[in-house]
């Protein structure tokens, strides 16, 4: 089974092009914990599926390290993007994505050897309804700065869904934040029937905030590109930064540019690199649980 790995900011899956092979009847679930293992695997922040689309020209899946299928992946949408594109399954620079968060349409810059290095994503809009992170509560309500107990602990959250839910918690300082211990907790607080990505943010200047994550299903990555556009939303809406304007957020794998335009869409640029390209040899994996 040919795998290859890329990272968006170190953010970092094992892609399988089932345009090419199908995998059918794949338990896609035990696979992605099998090859995320870094002892026993390869080590990811876990799997990413490409494949044909009824509604857009192509599809996109992911599942975390945990088994889990996530609805977006920011970071996981630019390397999608960029293998598609330099493999030739793209012939344009713009196309478009499925998502089970929705459709996205992407812009690769492809350089004079027609590689690509950055990628735009139109991220669609943010839905900012509880009824849509999910999470409990009036569901036509929306929580911004709103004081949420976790833990016996009272946390000042915004939640945005990206496709994916996220609590967007504002600090002093990202690197002085438990987020190891933290992180958890919030992820399976029962406020979100299908856990939740815990983002803290450290607000720089009006044009850049500082974010780390702890990702639901996969623990803390070095970046995520769905939880930095959740992070800019809801900077904005705590009148932290301006719409409309390109901010800069600084991610411990690198940085992203995000910007929330007039039309309620949120775009992302950034880059998408390869990592190696590989033949799986399942057979010589021990799943997980027979460690
Ligand atoms: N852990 C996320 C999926 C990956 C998102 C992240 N890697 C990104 O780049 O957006 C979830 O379960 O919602």
């Amino acid at each position: 089974m040919q795998f290859t790995k890329m990272h968006g900011l170190g953010n970092n899956y094992i892609f399988f092009n089932l345009l090419e092979m199908p995998m059918e009847n794949e338990d896609f679930a035990e696979l992605a914990r099998t090859v995320s293992d870094v002892n026993f695997g390869i080590g990811s922040d876990g799997i990413i599926l490409m494949c044909p689309s009824d509604v857009a020209d192509f599809k996109m899946r992911i599942f975390n390290e945990d088994g889990s299928e996530g609805k977006n992946c920011g970071n996981g949408l630019r390397c999608v993007a960029k293998y598609l594109f330099d493999h030739m399954y793209a012939t344009s620079t713009n196309f478009t994505i499925e998502t089970l968060g929705g459709i996205v349409s992407v812009e690769v810059e492809a350089d004079k050897k027609r590689v690509v290095r950055h990628v735009t994503i139109d991220m669609g809009k943010p839905q900012l309804l509880k009824g849509m992170i999910p999470m409990k509560g009036d569901p036509l309500s929306s929580a911004i700065n709103e004081s949420l107990s976790i833990g016996g602990q009272i946390y000042p959250m915004t939640c945005v869904s990206m496709g994916n839910p996220h609590a967007i918690l504002f600090v002093d300082d990202v690197n002085e934040f438990p987020l190891e211990e933290v992180g958890p907790v919030i992820e399976c607080a029962d406020l979100f029937p299908e856990r939740v990505n815990l983002g803290i943010v450290q607000v720089k200047n009006r044009q850049e905030l500082h974010y780390r994550v702890w990702e639901r299903g996969s623990g803390i990555t070095m970046a995520c590109g769905t939880g930095a556009c959740a992070a800019v939303v809801a900077a904005t809406l705590n009148h932290y930064v301006d719409r409309h304007i390109p901010i800069t957020v600084q991610l411990p794998g690198g940085k992203l540019m995000i910007s929330w335009d007039e039309n309620d869409h949120v775009w992302k640029r950034g880059e998408a690199a390869y990592i190696c390209h590989g033949e799986l040899a399942i057979e010589g994996i021990i799943p997980v649980e027979n460690k």
